[in-house]
């Protein structure tokens, strides 16, 4: 592992619903933005569907087509600045299916990892429109390895720790993640960080759509549960320095993934 400390940024941005190229255009400005401090990121994340925001009934028309634009500026920006980048989730098209996915970008601007949303959310008819992904979301970044997961599926322990028992020592979390759910956000994101003793990091939208309102609280979390960073409910750039060396030291001092039983449950 070359270096042990990252600075992270998150992108909390509102999205516009149905509307990619405002998206787009919103987005190039704020990862300027993200990159334009002295201290540089090295890992940046982006909210969940970004292009196109929960614009379901017209997601067949809006979706990316084999997510060929995203990737054009998200390859090109982290080639650029040197940056790893999680990019969210988009609306992506393949075939006649869409997906809701995480592109990954290492520093040369080469894709290093996809995954698609396995758990859909019903509660917004996702099941509806959307086709789930049948892969876990396993990357490595800077030669650490780490998980994704996309907003509802943090309410599924037995996915955060599968990804934890492969090795992940970070999880990247994409959401759009409405009221009035502030209090199982915050406590279930908390929860997958401690009993996975790994850093959580998780990019929620603000603004509302339709009647649906975004809260922010994107947050930062190390592996003993301590929140380093939690924004409001605007939009901002969310910024916070890890250090990864914490999680062997907090999975030495109690020592979980040794004293588990699974021959019993
Ligand atoms: N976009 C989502 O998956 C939302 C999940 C959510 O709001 C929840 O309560 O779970």
């Amino acid at each position: 592992m070359a270096e042990t400390k990252w600075n992270v940024a998150l992108i909390q941005m509102d999205i516009a619903i149905g509307e990619p190229e405002r998206n787009f255009a919103k987005l190039q400005t704020l990862l300027g933005e993200a990159v334009s401090q002295e201290k540089k990121p090295d890992v940046i994340l982006l909210p969940e569907m970004w292009n196109t925001g929960y614009s379901l009934d017209r997601i067949q028309e809006l979706a990316d087509v084999e997510g060929g634009r995203t990737h054009a500026l998200l390859s090109s920006f982290s080639r650029e600045h040197r940056v790893n980048l999680i990019g969210g989730s988009i609306a992506e098209k393949k075939g006649q299916d869409v997906y809701n996915t995480i592109y990954a970008y290492d520093r040369e601007g080469k894709r290093t990892a996809d995954y698609s949303k396995i758990h859909l959310f019903r509660l917004m008819d996702e099941e509806k429109y959307l086709k789930e992904g049948d892969r876990l979301g396993q990357l490595e970044l800077d030669g650490v390895e780490a998980g994704m997961m996309i907003c509802y599926d943090i309410r599924f322990p037995e996915l955060s720790r599968k990804l934890a028992l492969g090795g992940a020592q970070i999880m990247f979390v994409p959401a759009e993640w409405p009221n009035p759910r502030l209090h199982h956000w915050r406590t279930l994101l908390m929860a997958r960080a401690i009993e996975n003793q790994m850093f959580v990091v998780s990019c929620n939208r603000v603004g509302v759509s339709g009647t649906t309102e975004f809260f922010g609280h994107s947050m930062v979390i190390d592996p003993w549960g301590e929140v380093l960073a939690e924004a409001g409910e605007t939009e901002q750039i969310v910024r916070a320095e890890i250090d990864l060396g914490l999680v062997s030291e907090v999975r030495s001092r109690i020592t979980i993934f040794e004293d588990r039983r699974p021959a019993l449950y």
